[in-house]
């Protein structure tokens, strides 16, 4: 693997728990030379719910290696899973596993405690390597933890070269990621990176809607559509100390709760999440000097409607510009997954995952367990 220019596959399972991202990428772990096609492929409802269980299982979790209760036969199934995902790309593609150098593998979070240097990633690089027979990059978040940094976000690292690669910016440009958790990376025009998590993205919404509908998620912002923003309620959300502390911190699942029941009808409920989704990113990118410009909106939650429309019109208020992924020429479903397999070049290359401005690591750091298949 002596080569420079790199064929990786990267594969991500977010917070949302909603399934498995592939894509696939051509790099140097500096410059994208090709972006290449995508899959998602959705848990079913079962899995999903096992691996819900799993995010309880690990509550009790201490030392990063324990596997309690149901996790480990769920992070086995997980990883097979995953074997399964690349296969059906490959065949999508006419791939065979050898025209690939590496796997980016992020797993699937259960538990992440960045105040206790704390976070947990299932997913058996190993068994994921063997049964693809590509080499594997997995378990990027440790090293960082290990240097004094947040664990997260890592994919600004991603964002800073595909902004790279448009052209030099006359302004601030701010990538905002909506998943389950929001994360955002401000890149100036001298190219120095800001970045961290923002706030609550679809995570409550969906668990909002599942309870109240047996829904997993929004549709388009539908539900949120037929209802009004609950000011009180929205209030109580956007006082969360998280906005105003002094040091920004990377969040978990389980940081925000969703209303009890009871607090909101369900269409009332969803609008004011959807609400809470975009204002959290504004008071998040309030701490940013200067205020970007230009914001560009990827993950899952760009396809919500009452959330972007919100986003808009108070961005707009700032004097800002919001375009989509898409508006502005990349793949909002598949960033993510291409982030890991950019990050699996850069680890095999030694070269830096995180910075002192995005997980506020204490000096650049590369990460990444290397397994061979
Ligand atoms: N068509 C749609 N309309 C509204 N919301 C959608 C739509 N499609 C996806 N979403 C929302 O986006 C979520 C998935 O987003 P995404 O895949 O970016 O998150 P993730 O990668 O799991 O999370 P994270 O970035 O926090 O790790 C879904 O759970 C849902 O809430
Ligand atoms: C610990 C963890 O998995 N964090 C996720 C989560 O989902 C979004 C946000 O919170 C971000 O910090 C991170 O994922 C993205 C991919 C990242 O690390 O950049």
């Amino acid at each position: 693997m002596t080569q420079d220019l790199l064929t990786a596959i990267g594969l991500m399972s977010g917070t949302s728990m909603d399934g498995i991202d592939v894509a696939i990428m051509r790099t140097d772990g500096e410059r994208i030379v090709e972006r290449g096609p995508f899959l998602g492929i959705p848990f079913d409802p079962a899995f999903r719910q096992r691996l819900k269980r799993a995010l309880e299982d690990a509550k009790t979790i201490r030392d990063r290696r324990e596997r309690p209760g149901t996790i480990a036969a769920v992070e086995r199934e997980l990883t097979l899973r995953h074997a399964a995902a690349v296969k059906e790309f490959l065949d999508a593609q006419g791939l065979s596993a050898e025209e690939i150098d590496v796997v980016g593998f992020h797993g699937q979070t259960v538990l992440h405690r960045p105040d206790e240097g704390l976070t947990v990633q299932i997913g058996d690089g190993s068994l994921l390597a063997r049964e693809m027979g590509i080499p594997v990059v997995y378990d990027m978040r440790a090293n960082d933890m290990v240097h004094g940094g947040q664990g997260a976000p890592l994919v600004p690292a991603y964002h800073a070269a595909l902004a790279a690669g448009s052209g030099r910016p006359e302004e601030t440009v701010c990538f905002v990621n909506i998943g389950g958790i929001s994360n955002l990376t401000a890149i100036a025009p001298d190219g120095s990176i800001r970045a961290y998590d923002s706030g609550p993205g679809n995570t409550l919404i969906d668990q909002w809607v599942e309870r109240e509908a047996g829904i997993p998620y929004d549709q388009g912002g539908r539900i949120a559509s037929e209802g009004r923003v609950l000011e009180e309620l929205a209030r109580r959300y956007l006082e969360h100390p998280f906005f105003s502390a002094e040091k920004r911190r990377s969040l978990d699942r389980n940081d925000f709760a969703p209303p009890a029941p009871g607090e909101a009808d369900l269409a009332d409920g969803a609008r004011t999440l959807a609400h809470v989704a975009a204002a959290s990113i504004l008071q998040s990118a309030g701490h940013l000097e200067p205020f970007p410009g230009l914001f560009i909106i990827c993950g899952g939650g760009r396809l919500n409607g009452i959330i972007m429309d919100d986003f808009r019109s108070m961005a707009g208020r700032r004097g800002a510009r919001v375009l989509s992924a898409e508006e502005a020429g990349f793949d909002g479903d598949a960033m993510e997954a291409e982030a890991w397999a950019y990050l699996a070049v850069r680890s095999l290359k030694g070269l830096p995952l995180t910075f002192p401005g995005t997980t506020g690591v204490r000096k650049p750091v590369s990460g990444g367990v290397l397994a061979r298949d």
